[in-house]
């Protein structure tokens, strides 16, 4: 049985239709990559998968007893409250310090129990959310856009561990990602998402697909000049959200 199945789920919020015929699945163990313009409703599938908002229609089904890893795109903790990571790691009661340590560990981060959260660097910081999300081994890790802010040497580090812990734990993994020379790479699955799914498939199909270069243009590997958003494919009349032909995007210029 697949970890987590989504069958044609519409995602609205009021009279915007975020995501529509959504059909997918995720498999035990696998590196799944998300990619998508701004606004393509890749945050919004994540979080109808964390529960966080509902979908309007179609099924989400989980595979018992699935535990899920959530680490968001960005989390603000007041820079005055003093707090150090291995309380902030406790907070939600009930976590032993050893499964802190052990999680901060699994993370690439071991020797930061003690400092305040307010201390650490962009990069130090991820670690202890992808600590947090580790936590409860779970089976499946979503994670969104978790490397925003940090530089390429940081965000490269930050996928390879992602890869050792699918590698020690087993776990799924399903990622956004502006960075698709680096995750490409490192995925075993791309889905192409702009409102509904554009094409998916091995990064290799993925990337000579004509929907995915009309999102993404045709850069080797991945690796793109300008990140552009250039429909030449038909959609369906009905498909219920915007799609501006002119969003230019700069991420990962190279
Ligand atoms: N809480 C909300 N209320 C109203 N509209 C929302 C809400 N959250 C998202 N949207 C809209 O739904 C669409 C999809 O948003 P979503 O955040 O899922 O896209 P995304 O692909 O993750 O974007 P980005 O790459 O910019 O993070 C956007 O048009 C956004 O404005």
């Amino acid at each position: 049985m697949s970890l987590v199945t989504i069958e044609n789920m519409r995602v609205s919020y009021g009279a915007h239709t975020a995501l529509q015929g959504v059909s997918l699945s995720i498999e035990s163990g696998e590196i799944v990559t998300i990619v998508g313009p701004n606004g393509s409703g890749k945050t919004s599938l994540l979080r109808a998968l964390i529960g966080a908002v509902r979908p309007e229609s179609g099924r989400i089904t989980q595979k018992p007893g699935l535990r899920i890893g959530y680490v968001p795109q960005k989390l603000h903790v007041d820079p005055t409250l003093p707090i150090t990571v291995d309380r902030f790691l406790r907070l939600p009661g009930g976590v032993p310090r050893s499964a802190c340590a052990s999680a901060l560990e699994k993370a690439g981060v071991p020797g930061l129990s003690n400092r305040q959260m307010s201390a650490l660097s962009g990069g130090q910081f991820q670690r202890v959310l992808l600590a947090r999300a580790l936590i409860n081994s779970p089976d499946l890790l979503l994670l969104d856009e978790a490397t925003q802010g940090l530089d390429q040497p940081g965000s490269a580090a930050f996928y390879r561990r992602i890869e050792e812990v699918r590698r020690e734990t087993g776990c799924a993994v399903l990622m956004i990602s502006h960075e698709l020379h680096v995750v490409m790479s490192a995925s075993d699955r791309v889905i192409c998402l702009n409102g509904h799914v554009c094409c998916e498939g091995t990064p290799e199909i993925v990337s000579s697909a004509p929907e995915y270069r009309a999102l993404f243009g045709s850069g080797t590997g991945g690796a793109l000049a300008l990140y552009r958003h250039e429909h030449d494919h038909a959609h369906d009349e009905n498909c219920g959200h915007a799609h501006n032909h002119d969003t230019k995007h700069t991420e990962a210029a190279e």
